[in-house]
C-alpha cells in the first residue's frame, strides 16, 4: 500500500512524458518541452500553431469537474476581452472560490480565476483554459529566463543596488495585490514562484494558494506556504494571513538576495554582522519581525523605504566610485596614460566596479560597462518584454485564430439549440469526472498519443452554447456591476474632532531670493520641478494673465530652466486654455493636467492633459461619465501609476457654490478611472500630500468658491482600505488656495493662500513635518501676499514660487526662490 503513490506518479509521468511533440487543444498548441515541475503538475512550453507564439501549458489533475460558475466567469473573461469581474480597488466585492473536493482542480480553477482577474505587467495573462486526456490546462504568458531560486543559487551574493531593484519590483507587484478588493494574498513568495526575464524584470508565478483576504476570519483554512519563506502567523497557523505575511517573505527573499542565505535568526545583531548598511540591516530587521503589527505596515510603505534606501545605497556607491577613481587617478598620475577622459575612466582599476560587473546577471540585458558610474544607470523599473498591450494583442490573435477554426467547423457541425447543448454540456462535465477518476487508478493504461477523447470532440459545440450562456450571465454582470457602481458609498468618516496641533520652535529657516520672471504675468496656473535630459526646469503652465480691455487668458507651456536662469516657452502645440487647475508629475516624468475652467470653452472641464517634456508630446485624456472633477481640484502623483484627484467645483462665476466631495483614481498604465470613497467634506482649493506612512493627506480648502468658508482640518486617505478619518492635526489656522509642495521626503511646504478676513493673499510660509506632523513657521513671502500662485520643489530643499497676486485680480510676474535649511 505505502508505494502505492510512487506508482501513481511515475505512472503518470510517464504519460506526461508523451505529450512531448503532441498537438492539444484539437491541434492548436504543439508541446515543445518541460518548463518546470510543481505541485500540481508540469509546465510545457508550446507552440501555437497558427500564430506561431509560444505559450506556457500549466496541467493540473481534473480531480473533480469544474463548477458552472468558474467555466461561466472563465469563458466570459477569457472570451469577451473584456473583464467584467476584474477587481477594481475601491470596489469592494464578496470573493470566494467554489470548493469542488478536488485538491487539484480547486488549485486550478483558483489560479484561473485569480490569473483572469488581475492584470500587472509582472503577473502573466491567462489567455485560456482547456480539458485534456484528464488534465486541465492554463494557456498563459511563457516567461523566457530562469526562476530567481536559480539565479539567485549562481549569483547571490548581490550588490545592493541590484538587490534593491528587484525588492521593488516585487514590491511593486505586492502592493497591487494587496490593493484589491478584496486584497489578494499571494502566500508562497518565494525565488522559485519569480522567473527573470532577460530584460530584467521579475514576474511573479504560480497563484495556486493565493486567497482573498476575509474580514473577520480568524485563520486561514488551507495551506502553508513555503518553510523558510512564510510567515510565521501562516507557517505556524497562528491566524489569517494577510498583505504583511507576503511582506515578511519579501524580507526574507531581500535578505538572501544580499547575502546568498536565508536569515536562521532575527536578531538585529546578527544582521549587523553581515557585509550591509546599517540602513538596509534595519529595513529588513523591519520586514522580517515576528509579530506583524511591528512590520511594514502595507506593501507600499515597504516601497518607499525600498526607495530611499535605493537613494542612499545609490550615494554610497558614487562616493565609493569617486574615491576610486581618484585614487586611480592619483597612482597612475606618474605614467604613461592615454590623454582622452574616455581612456581614462576605462583604465581605472576600480575593485567595486569590477565586482559590480561580474556579478551582472546573466540574462539581464544592461549595458555592461566597467565603470561603477554606469551600473549605477540601472533603472529602478526596467521595461518589461511583456507588456500589458502587446499581451491584448496575443489575446485578440488568439481569439481571432479560435473564431476561425470554430467558422470552418460550423459548416460540419449542426447548431444546437440552447436545451440541447446545455444538456451535452453536463455530459461533457459527466464524461470529463469520469475521465478524471479513471486516471486516480494505477491500472489505467496511459493514453494513447493521437486519440483525443470524446469531450473534446463535443467541444466546438460546447463553445457556441457558452457563448449564448456568456451572453446572458454578461448581461447580468453588467447590471450587477451598474448596481454596485451606482450603490458604491462612503466608507464613513471615523472623525476624531479638530485639535490643537504643534508647532515647533524655529529649527528650520527659508531664505528668499528674486529670479528672473516669467514672459507675462499669471496668476490661477500651475508649476512644477522636472528633471528631463539631465537639465532641471520649472515647467509652468499659462493661466490668467488678468484684466485690461478683457480678461486675458495664458494658453501656453513655459519651462525655467534653473542652471541658465532662463525662461522659455515649450510645447509643439499649445496647452488648452486652463484656469485654477492642478498638475501632477508621474513617476516617468510625464506631466498631467487638469483643465479647471477652460477658457477655450468658457465652463468647467473634467479633462486632462498628459505631456511628456521628453518627447513634447501632448493626449488629452477624457474620464468616463460620472468621474466630474471641476476647478480648484487637487492633485496628486503617488509614483507607483495613480493619480488621486479632488473633485473641486462644478460651476465657475458663482462664488456661494459648494465643492463636490468626489475622489477619484486614474490608472496611468491601465488607462482606467475609479470612483473612491468621498471626501469627507466638499473641498476646493486644497492640498493633497503624501504622507510618512504611504497615505494621503488632504489639508485645508474652502467649501464655498468664495474661499470664506475655509478648512483648517486635516484628514487621511488609507489607500489600501479605501478609507478616510479625520486627524488630530489641524493647519496653523483654516487656509485655502495656497501653494504647495514637498520640499524633501519629509517636509511639505505651504506658502500664502487666501486671507479671507482681509481679502487679499497671505505671506504665510509653513513647513510640516509629515513624521512628526510639527508645523514651523519660516519667513514670510518678502513682497506681501500670495494667493492662487503655484509652487514647486525639487525635493532638495528648494522651492521655486510663481507668486500669483495679492489681490486675486491683479496678477503679477513675480517668481522667486525659497530655500529651506534646517537650524
Ligand atoms: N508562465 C511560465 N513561463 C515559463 N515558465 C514557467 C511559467 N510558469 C511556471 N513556469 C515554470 O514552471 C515551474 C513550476 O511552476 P509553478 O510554480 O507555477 O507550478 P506549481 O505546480 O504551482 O508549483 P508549486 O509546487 O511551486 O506550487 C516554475 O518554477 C517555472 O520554472
Amino acid at each position: 500500500m505505502s508505494n502505492m503513490p510512487e506508482a501513481q506518479s511515475s505512472a503518470a509521468r510517464s504519460n506526461q512524458d508523451h505529450l512531448l511533440g503532441r498537438k492539444l487543444r484539437d491541434g492548436e498548441y504543439l508541446v515543445q518541452r518541460v518548463l518546470g515541475h510543481g505541485g500540481m503538475g508540469k509546465v510545457y512550453l508550446a507552440m501555437h500553431t497558427s500564430l506561431e507564439m509560444p505559450f506556457a501549458l500549466k496541467q493540473a489533475r481534473a480531480d473533480q469537474p469544474l463548477p458552472e460558475s468558474v467555466i461561466a466567469e472563465l469563458d466570459l473573461a477569457l472570451q469577451g476581452g473584456e473583464h467584467p469581474q476584474r477587481s477594481i480597488p475601491g470596489q469592494s466585492q464578496e470573493r470566494s472560490f467554489p470548493a469542488t473536493g478536488g485538491v487539484h482542480t480547486d488549485r486550478f480553477l483558483r489560479e484561473a480565476l485569480l490569473l483572469t482577474r488581475l492584470q500587472h505587467s509582472a503577473i502573466p495573462t491567462l489567455y485560456d483554459y482547456f480539458f485534456e486526456d484528464g488534465f486541465w490546462y492554463l494557456v498563459m504568458d511563457y516567461i523566457p529566463g530562469p526562476t530567481f531560486s536559480h539565479y539567485l543559487r549562481s549569483n547571490a551574493p548581490l550588490p545592493p543596488l541590484e538587490a534593491l531593484n528587484y525588492a521593488i519590483q516585487i514590491c511593486d507587484v505586492l502592493d497591487y495585490l494587496h490593493r484589491q478588493s478584496p486584497s489578494i494574498i499571494f502566500r508562497d513568495l518565494k525565488p522559485s514562484n519569480l522567473i527573470l526575464t532577460p530584460d530584467g524584470a521579475l514576474m511573479l508565478v504560480d497563484f495556486g494558494i493565493a486567497r482573498y483576504f476575509k474580514a473577520g476570519q480568524v485563520n486561514d483554512t488551507m495551506d502553508l506556504g513555503s518553510p523558510g519563506y512564510a510567515s510565521p502567523e501562516q507557517y505556524q497557523g497562528e491566524g489569517q494571513t494577510d498583505g504583511r505575511s507576503d511582506l515578511f517573505s519579501l524580507g526574507i527573499i531581500l535578505h538572501e538576495m544580499l547575502t546568498g542565505k536565508r536569515p536562521s535568526s532575527m536578531t538585529n545583531g546578527a544582521l549587523n554582522e553581515l557585509p550591509i548598511s546599517p540602513s538596509m540591516a534595519g529595513l529588513i530587521t523591519l520586514a522580517t519581525r515576528p509579530e506583524p503589527d511591528q512590520r511594514f505596515q502595507s506593501a507600499h510603505t515597504f516601497y518607499l523605504a525600498l526607495e530611499r534606501i535605493y537613494s542612499i545605497e545609490e550615494q554610497l556607491a558614487y562616493q565609493r566610485h569617486i574615491e576610486a577613481t581618484s585614487n586611480a587617478l592619483n597612482n597612475t598620475s606618474s605614467k604613461d596614460q592615454p590623454s582622452t577622459e574616455q581612456n581614462e575612466l576605462e583604465a581605472v582599476p576600480d575593485p567595486d566596479a569590477a565586482e559590480l560587473v561580474e556579478s551582472v546577471p546573466a540574462p539581464v540585458v544592461q549595458p555592461v560597462n566597467n565603470t561603477i558610474a554606469l551600473r549605477l544607470t540601472l533603472p529602478i523599473m526596467p521595461v518589461l518584454s511583456l507588456n500589458l498591450e502587446q499581451r491584448q494583442q496575443t489575446r485578440d490573435a488568439l481569439q481571432q485564430a479560435r473564431r476561425e477554426r470554430l467558422k470552418e467547423e460550423s459548416l460540419e457541425i449542426q447548431m444546437a439549440s440552447v436545451d440541447e447543448s446545455l444538456k451535452r454540456r453536463s455530459l461533457v462535465l459527466l464524461s470529463q469526472t469520469s475521465h478524471s477518476q479513471a486516471i486516480k487508478k494505477p491500472e489505467m493504461p496511459p493514453a494513447e498519443p493521437q486519440q483525443e477523447p470524446p469531450a473534446q470532440h463535443k467541444l466546438p459545440g460546447l463553445l457556441k452554447v457558452c457563448f449564448i450562456f456568456t451572453l446572458i450571465v454578461c448581461l447580468l454582470l453588467a447590471s450587477l456591476f451598474s448596481y454596485i457602481h451606482i450603490t458604491h458609498r462612503a466608507i464613513p468618516v471615523i472623525s476624531r474632532g479638530p485639535s490643537p496641533s504643534p508647532t515647533s520652535a524655529h529649527t528650520w529657516s527659508g531664505t528668499w531670493q528674486p529670479l528672473p520672471s516669467p514672459p507675462s504675468t499669471e496668476a490661477d496656473n500651475t508649476a512644477i520641478y522636472v528633471q528631463s535630459g539631465g537639465r532641471f526646469y520649472v515647467y509652468m503652465s499659462g493661466g490668467y494673465r488678468g484684466t485690461q480691455a478683457a480678461p486675458q487668458y495664458d494658453r501656453n507651456l513655459y519651462r525655467y530652466d534653473i542652471l541658465t536662469a532662463r525662461w522659455e516657452q515649450v510645447g509643439i502645440k499649445s496647452l488648452p486654455g486652463m484656469l485654477n487647475n492642478s498638475v501632477a508629475e508621474d513617476e516617468h516624468g510625464q506631466l498631467f493636467f487638469t483643465t479647471g475652467y477652460s477658457t477655450d470653452a468658457y465652463k468647467v472641464i473634467p479633462l486632462l492633459t498628459l505631456y511628456q517634456p521628453e518627447t513634447d508630446h501632448m493626449r488629452k485624456i477624457t474620464p468616463p461619465a460620472g468621474i466630474a472633477f471641476g476647478f480648484a481640484t487637487a492633485m496628486l502623483a503617488d509614483q507607483q501609476g495613480h493619480l488621486y484627484l479632488t473633485e473641486g467645483y462644478q460651476k465657475a462665476g458663482d462664488p456661494s457654490i459648494e465643492a463636490g466631495t468626489g475622489w477619484y483614481r486614474y490608472d496611468i498604465a491601465t488607462r482606467t478611472w475609479h470612483t473612491l470613497a468621498p471626501l469627507p467634506v466638499g473641498l476646493g482649493y486644497t492640498t493633497l500630500a503624501n504622507d510618512a506612512n504611504g497615505d494621503i493627506l488632504l489639508l485645508g480648502g474652502a467649501t464655498d468658491a468664495g474661499q470664506t468658508h475655509q478648512s483648517g482640518r486635516v484628514y487621511r486617505y488609507n489607500i489600501t482600505h479605501n478609507q478616510w478619518q479625520q486627524e488630530p492635526l489641524t493647519l496653523p489656522h483654516p487656509l485655502s488656495g495656497s501653494a504647495s509642495c514637498a520640499i524633501d521626503s519629509d517636509h511639505l511646504l505651504v506658502i500664502g493662500g487666501y486671507d479671507a478676513s482681509s481679502k487679499q493673499g497671505s505671506h504665510e510660509t509653513w513647513l510640516i513635518n509629515m513624521r512628526t506632523q510639527r508645523w514651523t513657521q519660516l519667513d514670510s513671502f518678502p513682497k506681501g501676499g500670495t494667493v492662487l500662485g503655484a509652487v514647486a520643489c525639487d525635493g532638495r530643499g528648494h522651492a521655486y514660487l510663481m507668486r500669483g497676486a495679492s489681490d486675486p485680480k491683479h496678477p503679477t510676474a513675480d517668481f522667486w526662490l525659497l530655500t529651506v535649511q534646517e537650524g
